[in-house]
């Protein structure tokens, strides 16, 4: 059984992956994730600066999956482009580094710096942060997010990807997709980050679970795969020629298999992975690989994007 995914010029030894903002944000959690079963990683969003983030209680594990509002927590972009220049990318687990800046001028200062120390790291820019007060999601702001891409065009001469935030309507799939598609370099889209701005509530205490927003914060786990296949199927459709990275409810080899069949190219864990650690990637890579067998599938390209319709 064959796991190997070969994109972005690279093969790496699996398909699978921790979601940017878990198990991420330290150079410990990093080299945890580096010398798991997980096929590559990717750093915590990082800001210009380094952040303190929203006020705590911020994450909250619930029955389905979490809710967090973070606030965008992390140790700034010259601590992660430190650890990129450090990074063994001989082991063939590729290295994300995910961009968050507060303003279109710092995502391109920030791939500016990248751009300039050559390093293999491939950018990861998140449109779709739902969690620091004052700030609307890119994603969700088509005008902008059509300006950012061509400013990150014209600052970064590799390739790129965005996360982006899941989508709910077939005519802002049609609207993404049309801006996504003017950029050739653009070679992957990550979906999807949390379904932002649920709010959980605890009946026993009559009160919200996290503090920052009133108790409102992103979605993850069982409460978002449905959302996030629609994402993957509708973007593989709507992206030729570009890659599709899943994320969202991943917590076994079946729902990892769901995201391969709707077209996922690798697949993120975020909130499983939050809860069980790094062991999750050879756990869930094993529970994928009996599926493929029992199914007589010997590779991810025998059943990648053949979601059947009726
Ligand atoms: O609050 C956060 O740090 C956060 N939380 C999320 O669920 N997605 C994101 O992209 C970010 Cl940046």
């Amino acid at each position: 059984i064959d796991l190997s995914v070969t994109w972005l010029g690279q093969t790496m030894p699996g398909c699978l992956y921790n979601a940017s903002g878990v198990w991420c944000r330290e150079e410990g959690e990093l080299e945890a994730l580096h010398a798991s079963a997980a096929a590559a990683v990717i750093t915590k969003s990082a800001t210009l600066t380094p952040r303190d983030g929203n006020p705590e209680p911020r994450y909250c594990r619930t029955p389905l999956g979490s809710i967090n509002s973070m606030g965008l927590p992390n140790r700034g972009f010259d601590y992660y482009l430190d650890y990129a220049r450090r990074y063994r990318y001989g082991s063939g687990k590729l290295l994300f580094l995910s961009l968050s800046g507060l303003s279109l001028d710092d995502n391109c200062a920030m791939l500016r710096r990248l751009a300039e120390e050559g390093l293999p790291a491939v950018p990861e820019v998140n449109l779709s942060c739902p969690n620091v007060p004052g700030k609307p999601q890119l994603g969700y702001d088509f005008a902008a997010t059509a300006e950012a891409l061509e400013a990150f065009d014209a600052t970064y001469s590799g390739l790129y990807g965005v996360k982006l935030p899941p989508y709910f309507d077939p005519a802002h799939f049609a609207a993404m997709a049309e801006i996504l598609n003017r950029h050739p370099r653009l070679a992957f889209v990550t979906c999807i980050n949390s379904i932002g701005n649920g709010l959980v509530v605890d009946i026993d205490s009559e009160a919200v679970v996290i503090k920052p927003k009133d108790g409102l914060g992103g979605l993850g786990g069982d409460y978002v795969l449905p959302t996030a296949l629609a994402n993957v199927r509708e973007f593989f459709r709507l992206l030729p020629g570009k890659d599709v990275v899943g994320c969202g409810g991943v917590k076994s080899g079946r729902e990892a298999f769901m995201h391969i069949l709707a077209g996922a190219r690798a697949v993120q864990v975020g909130t499983c992975l939050y809860h069980e650690g790094p062991g999750a990637f050879s756990r869930i890579a094993g529970e994928l690989a009996m599926l493929m067998r029992v199914k007589g599938y010997r590779s991810l390209d025998a059943f990648r994007g053949r979601l059947r319709t009726l």
